[in-house]
């Protein structure tokens, strides 16, 4: 496979669809067009078209987009037909018999970083555009692909290289006794301000995470607390298993739940108990774990129910007093999952801390690979600033900051996230 071929896929979705669109890229795309629909329509002009070389196949829209103005940079068509699956397939068929092949998944994306059109960060931003299922995380996606976070990325390397310019300076110039012995105090200041903007943007890291990947609430509390119809009742849905015998939900499942925008992940835990066998024993160690890794615990307490452990205290916690419709505690957060009474509040409640924990903005730092080359950037700038009198060693340091985030942005080194990244990517995109 090389970036010469030129690529096809089904761009749109699966057919039965109204519209199918078809996308092809690459040196053949110009000619491939011609034959398929005759005269090639201005550039970026969608224009009526009968589809199919020799004999019709369908009548659609078609569009020429000539490189380097075009998503992957070559050129591209595309052609928006009927979304019919014998349809598409006889069009495909045509355009393989033309010397086209079917794109790999993320290939077209995959060549717009290649051609420079996009860099890794906003990649990433487009891949988490396209699985994007809440409005906060079609903001922070958006937001990432859009350039966001690569303007960052560039301020910041602008800044290191200004660095390292003065210390490289003094190095050239150092045996011609022409240069001040101390660096100045306007190089002292940028050197902490980019170690403050480095840590900021580390910090909003966990608040960037928990909008990609969802608030974790842990559901918990003693076997037959009403975890698994609160989920239900949460969620609408019959979602968790709801039995009246103790010990039923063993396992940790996570139910997803949109709630103003924001993903929640309620964890349906295990009743936590001294479990009777080793399958019980495991559920309760999972659900020992699950809740403190969360970023909410939900903690039940019912009034037909012992608890068998106290309750924990920690900011994160919120006491929640189930089956209201039993017994009514005064002055607490209660529930009814049978008659729904205080479920409004509660979602409320779990809005209002999650909000806390995302921010007023989804912050675009929420990658792993984002937290690994800013730790090594902040690292490198604070180890140059305590031997900044040593220039060589300080301006190393600077040198591997650089390196950092050349290599998030993808321009050092992609080959290590290339492929893992695109094979992600759905076909056509
Ligand atoms: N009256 C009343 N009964 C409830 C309520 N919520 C749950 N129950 C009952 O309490 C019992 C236990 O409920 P579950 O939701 O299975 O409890 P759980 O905490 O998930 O239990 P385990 O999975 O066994 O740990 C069932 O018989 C439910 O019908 C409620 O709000 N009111």
């Amino acid at each position: 496979m090389t970036s010469r071929d030129t690529i096809m896929a089904l761009s749109s979705g699966a057919p039965p669809s109204g519209v199918a669109v078809i996308r092809l890229s690459g040196p053949q795309a110009r000619e491939a067009l011609s034959f398929m629909a005759g005269e090639v329509p201005p550039p970026r002009t969608l224009a009526l078209r009968s589809i199919g070389a020799g004999t019709r196949l369908d009548q659609g829209l078609v569009a020429f987009f000539p490189r380097p103005a075009s998503f992957t940079g070559e050129d591209c068509v595309e052609l928006h037909v009927h979304g019919s699956p014998a349809g598409v397939k006889a069009i495909l068929r045509q355009l393989s018999e033309f010397g086209l092949r079917l794109a790999q998944p993320g290939e077209f994306t995959r060549r717009a970083f290649e051609n420079g059109k996009l860099d890794l960060v906003s990649v990433e931003g487009l891949g988490d555009l396209l699985s994007a299922e809440t409005e906060s995380q079609r903001q922070q996606a958006l937001a990432r692909y859009d350039g966001r976070f690569t303007a960052m990325i560039d301020n910041w390397r602008d800044e290191l290289l200004d660095l390292r310019a003065e210390l490289e300076a003094r190095l050239d110039f150092s045996d011609e006794g022409d240069v001040e012995e101390s660096l100045p105090g306007a190089f002292q200041d940028q050197l902490a301000g980019l170690v403050n903007s480095l840590t900021t943007a580390l910090l909003s890291l966990s608040s960037g995470r928990i909008v990609r990947e969802g608030i974790r609430v842990a559901i918990a509390g003693a076997p037959n607390a009403g975890k698994s119809s609160l989920i239900n009742a949460l969620s609408q849905s019959d979602v968790a298993i709801v039995s009246p015998e103790a010990g039923t939900t063993r396992d940790v499942r996570e139910v997803p739940l949109d709630i103003a925008g924001q993903l929640y992940l309620l964890l349906d835990l295990a009743g936590l108990r001294d479990a009777d066998s080793l399958a019980e024993a495991e559920g309760v160690r999972r659900a020992r774990r699950a809740i403190a890794d969360a970023d909410i615990v939900l903690w039940l307490v019912a009034p037909d129910v012992e608890s068998t452990e106290p309750e924990p205290f920690a900011s994160n916690v919120i006491v929640v007093h189930t089956k209201s419709d039993l017994a009514h505690p005064v002055g607490a957060t209660s529930v009814s999952s049978v008659t729904g009474e205080g479920i409004g509040e509660l979602i409320a409640l779990l809005q209002q801390r999650g909000s806390t924990l995302t921010g007023a903005e989804p912050s675009v730092i929420s990658h792993e690979r984002d937290r690994q080359a800013l730790t090594e950037a902040l690292d490198a700038v604070v180890s140059a600033g305590k031997r900044i009198e040593q220039w060589e060693l300080a301006a190393e340091d600077l040198r591997l900051a650089s390196a950092s985030l050349e290599r998030l942005i993808g321009r050092l080194d992609p080959e290590r996230v290339l492929d893992r990244l695109f094979s992600s990517f759905c076909i056509g995109k």
